[in-house]
């Protein structure tokens, strides 16, 4: 196997601020933050990065992307979903197990593992599915996918929920007992047969079926009380309802260890984006009402909430651009994260830059046990940082992103920042939106 991507050369990164504090130039060698301070001389052959006061975090890590590989490629790879990464700021990814083949045997996560590491873009952690197939009845090998070259650290059948009780148990004893996470789809399918639409009074004039709050909640109670039993850990993925927020604020109260994720898109959207029938807007869980993302928000800057994931989720235009009710669920979301973060969070004031550090790129490493991903801006730390323009605006054009898919719900709307350049261990893999292949 390949060595992990590490910088070879210099790169001075000038006239920026950490954290969007002071500013300073930052000297990267080889891998490593080697000094940070004002006036910094480049070595000889060093690459400059004239950072012009732009705002300086540690790399983003996303708990929750799909990359559609193996099986659906034409719709996304993880080279492609790579590139969206890195042009994004993220330097680490949790691929999803719902491809086809599942990832549900070694084979496959190590496949998934070397294949990014030999993209080489951004750090691509396999995820492995909790039960065969997904069909939630047997479990999956999940010893075997955490002892490969993978090291699978987190589990999942995200796209579906794992909703028989028992099932979910015996997974929970099982993950404790490896040290691995168990991340849960909270949806309880018998509450949201032929749903495709939040369930309230758009969904009711709209005539489309709805998916009720309870189907999450239902789920996301239930989950608390089997980790707490199982004196285990549980993950929420893409929490979506103001209720989820109280029961994890619940659950956490009794010393239960619970986390949970918000999508971009659930900050920032409601229902009544489905006015048009646009399957762009199709998305599981569906977009919520404004009482929901408004409490998602204070959610997030409050920690009770503890990440943004981006639920990155390509498809096909045959799949997307048809009638609202058979169009797949699912939105692009690499590309445009941090931007909806700056417009839902740091503009009102919920985040500052520090908040962003937290949400994007630490908590989420520290949750699923990355040591060298959200590390602290400091010499003698990994080189592994986004660089963000908070006032360079760009408008969101579909063909120019580089996932291979295009339904991304943001066509045409303008995005506050931009991600000037990203940085794995000192290795450059995207500047002023080119990528390093
Ligand atoms: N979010 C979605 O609407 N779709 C995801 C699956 C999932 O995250 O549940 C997908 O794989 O397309
Ligand atoms: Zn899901
Ligand atoms: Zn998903």
């Amino acid at each position: 196997m390949s060595d992990p991507v590490i910088g070879s050369g210099a790169v001075l990164v000038r006239r920026v601020r950490p954290y969007g504090e002071d500013e300073v130039d930052v000297l990267v060698l080889g891998e490593t933050i080697a000094e940070i301070g004002a006036g910094l001389t480049a070595p000889e052959g060093a690459e400059i990065i004239d950072g012009r006061g732009a705002v300086l975090l540690p790399g983003f890590v996303d708990l929750h992307t799909h990359l559609r590989e193996p099986g659906r490629e034409d719709t996304e790879t993880i080279a492609t979903g790579s590139a969206a990464a890195a042009r994004g700021g993220y330097t680490a990814v949790f691929a999803m197990a719902n491809t086809d083949p599942v990832a549900d045997n070694a084979t496959i996560t190590d496949n998934v593992y070397r294949t990014g590491r030999e993209v080489g873009l951004v750090d691509v952690h396999p995820v492995g599915a909790v039960t065969v197939g997904l069909k939630g009845r047997q479990l999956a090998e999940m010893g075997m996918m955490a002892a490969g070259a993978a090291k699978v650290k987190m589990f999942s059948d995200d796209g579906i929920c794992v909703d028989d009780p028992l099932v979910m148990r015996r997974a929970l004893e099982y993950a404790t007992g490896l040290g691995v996470l168990i991340a849960q789809h909270a949806e309880e399918p018998r509450l949201t047969v032929g749903a495709v639409a939040h369930e309230g009074p758009t969904a009711a004039r709209l005539g489309l079926a709805g998916w009720p709050r309870a189907a999450e909640e239902s789920i996301v109670a239930r989950d608390a009380l089997l980790a707490r039993d199982a004196g285990a850990r549980i993950h929420i993925c893409h929490a979506s309802t103001a209720g989820t927020v109280e029961l994890v604020k619940w659950a956490r109260a009794q010393g239960i260890s619970i986390t949970a994720e918000v999508t971009p898109h659930h900050l920032l959207l409601t229902d009544e984006r489905l006015n048009t029938y646009d399957g762009v807007n199709r998305v599981n869980p569906p977009l919520r009402e404004e009482s929901d993302t408004a409490a998602l928000r204070a959610a997030l800057a409050e920690g009770v909430i503890d990440c943004v994931a981006t639920d990155h989720a390509p498809h096909a235009m045959q799949d997307k651009c048809c009638e609202f009710s058979v169009a797949r669920p699912g939105m692009l979301g690499l590309e445009t994260a941090l931007p909806i973060i700056v417009d839902t969070m740091v503009v009102p004031g919920l985040l500052d830059w520090r908040g962003v550090a937290r949400v994007m790129s630490e908590r989420p490493a520290q949750i699923v046990g990355l040591p060298d991903q959200g590390r602290p801006i400091a010499v003698g730390e990994p080189a592994t940082l986004a660089l963000v323009d908070p006032d360079r605006a760009w408008e969101v054009v579909p063909d120019d992103l580089a996932s291979r898919s295009r339904n991304t719900p943001y066509q045409g709307m303008t995005m506050p920042a931009t991600i000037t350049a990203t940085l794995l261990r000192g290795r450059i893999t995207q500047l002023d939106g080119q990528v390093r292949w």
